[in-house]
């Protein structure tokens, strides 16, 4: 009987998968009891689902659902909790219209409650005797009571691999939300100088016409082209993109316009060209003031004619694309130097969009902040950082020339150099040279009008000292020796000609620590 017992265990031990335990669960018990048809019942909200069946025509039976309120075995056996053998014929508890339909008759049914680790019925287990009188089911009480044992211990194992299972499932799918949340970038900005840009994007995604988006550096003119895109009705068609900056003349005419096979050395086959692949779609030419005059002239036929010819190719081939360019240079300049065609900039001009830089809409630095150090922190999977009041003032206060690009890579440096959870103004040395760390203005809001903030001119200019505290400029100073020294303060205080002490009792008035 051990030997039995330990067989059963050691079967089901093996499975994690609940459909291939149920059968591996049925199956152990049949052949202990030497039958052929059994079953497997679940309790759900409208009644009894049969998840496993075996035997002669179990396939009408899997996947049946037996109403609450009709009278079955099943059912009595999970509302009662309670083993019970049943004569079909004669049982008035007996589901009858299964039978029916059966070559074979079912003689004796044997019927287990299936039981959750704190004593809930989930489930029965049917082992069916179908011969004549059920002669083959063993019904002696010590048989009997090991079965039951069984039967207790695999519906744990069953229970405890349907909530593995569920538990994989739903991990499953919290990694693919996080997945499309982490590919998914929002486009963040709470800045009425922002939410017009957004207003504005949305009205030119309902045209065709040609945007010409204009901003410094790391602004989102990339971002607001993927938006215009994604909010016109080519959404579903490609949205591509050609930085047309820093790739030689013949290889962007390639890229943009395909050629054939043999137009030149190395043509080996066919090559698509971005206009044709982005067909129906949007092609974002960035920093298309770095465009070569001659490319220009074949980018104006293209939004002249809507056609394309590959290179080497004879035929022109007719294609349908939004064209949205961005530059980050003065275009009109450009034009007056003759580096660009005046014709192109007007067919490229036609919905102009002009992105403000950060330190014009400074109220958004705070939300943009928030959100890459989380990002970068989930990334790292690390608790999120915090920034210090006085942090936060500075990062307000900073002009960023590199706009949103520059904080997204400040987040990502600071979060990594700074090993606690809080970042303070003093850590911010470890990113931007000391003697441009000045503390914020005494009692500045973090978030308040920072519109009419004037902008401190960078260490070095003409009128360096104009706007700062004696505290602030001795603040930069004693940062400065210190990162210079490597924190060496006994170096430091040498280099300020001041001796030790003095130089220590400077860092404790002025709050900075080692
Ligand atoms: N509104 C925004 N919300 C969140 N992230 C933004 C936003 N705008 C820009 N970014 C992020 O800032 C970075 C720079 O954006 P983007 O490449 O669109 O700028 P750009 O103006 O096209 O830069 P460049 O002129 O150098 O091509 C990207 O990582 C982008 O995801």
């Amino acid at each position: 009987m051990s030997q039995t017992s330990f067989s059963f265990c050691k079967a089901l031990s093996s499975e994690l998968d609940p459909e291939k335990l149920q059968q591996k669960f049925l199956s152990s018990l049949l052949e202990l009891q030497n039958l052929e048809r059994g079953s497997i019942w679940v309790k759900k909200t409208d009644g009894y689902l049969c998840v496993e069946a075996v035997g002669d025509q179990s396939e009408k039976i899997k996947g049946i659902t037996i109403s609450a309120n009709r009278p079955s075995i099943v059912g009595w056996v999970i509302e009662n909790g309670k083993m019970t053998i049943a004569e079909p014929g004669k049982d008035e508890r007996h589901y009858k219209e299964f039978e029916a339909d059966m070559a074979v008759k079912s003689k004796l049914i044997l019927c287990f409650p299936l039981f959750l680790k704190g004593g809930e019925v989930y489930g029965a287990v049917q082992l069916i005797d179908t011969r004549s009188g059920g002669s083959r089911l063993n019904l002696d009480q010590d048989y009997l009571e090991l079965l039951q044992n069984l039967v207790d211990i695999g519906s744990i194992v069953l229970s405890n691999s349907l909530v593995y299972s569920a538990q994989v499932q739903e991990n499953l799918k919290l990694k693919q939300t996080l997945e499309s949340i982490r590919r998914e970038e929002p486009i963040l900005g709470e800045s009425e100088a922002f939410l017009k840009i957004l207003k504005v994007a949305s009205d030119y995604a309902k045209t065709d016409f040609p945007v010409l988006i204009t901003g410094e550096s790391g602004t989102g003119k990339e971002v607001i082209a993927k938006e215009i895109h994604r909010l016109s009705n080519r959404m579903d068609k490609p949205f591509l993109v050609q930085n047309c900056s820093a790739i030689p003349e013949t290889l962007l005419e390639s890229e943009l316009f395909g050629y054939q096979k043999g137009a030149f050395t190395g043509a080996v086959k066919d090559k698509v060209g971005l206009f044709e692949a982005a067909n129906g779609g949007t092609v974002f030419l960035d920093e298309i003031g770095d465009m070569p005059l001659q490319l220009q002239a074949r980018i104006l036929r293209v939004l002249q004619n809507s056609e394309i010819k590959p290179l080497g190719g004879t035929k022109t081939k007719k294609i349908d694309v939004r064209i949205i360019s961005a530059t980050n240079k003065d275009l009109k300049e450009a034009i007056a130097k003759e580096q660009f065609r005046e014709d192109l900039f007007y067919r490229l001009n036609v919905l102009p969009l002009h992105l403000p830089a950060l330190r014009e809409r400074k109220e958004d630095i705070l939300l943009l902040l928030d959100h890459f150090l989380s990002r970068e922190s989930f990334k790292m999977g690390i608790p999120p950082k915090k920034f210090s009041k006085d942090a936060l003032d500075y990062l307000i206060k900073y002009s960023w020339k590199g706009n949103i690009r520059e904080l997204e890579n400040f987040v990502k440096h600071i979060i990594v150099v700074v090993e606690g959870e809080k970042i303070t103004l003093d850590d911010l040395s470890l990113h931007f040279p000391p003697a441009q760390l000045a503390p914020p203005e005494e009692e500045k809001p973090v978030d308040g009008n920072r519109g009419e903030e004037t902008e401190k001119p960078s260490p070095g200019g003409a009128s360096f000292f104009d706007g700062y505290s004696w505290e602030e400029l001795e603040r930069a100073y004693v940062l400065y020796l210190l990162e210079k020294n490597r924190w060496h303060i006994t170096r430091a205080a040498k280099e300020a000609k001041v001796n030790r002490s003095t130089f220590d009792s400077r860092m404790k008035k002025l709050g900075i620590r080692k």
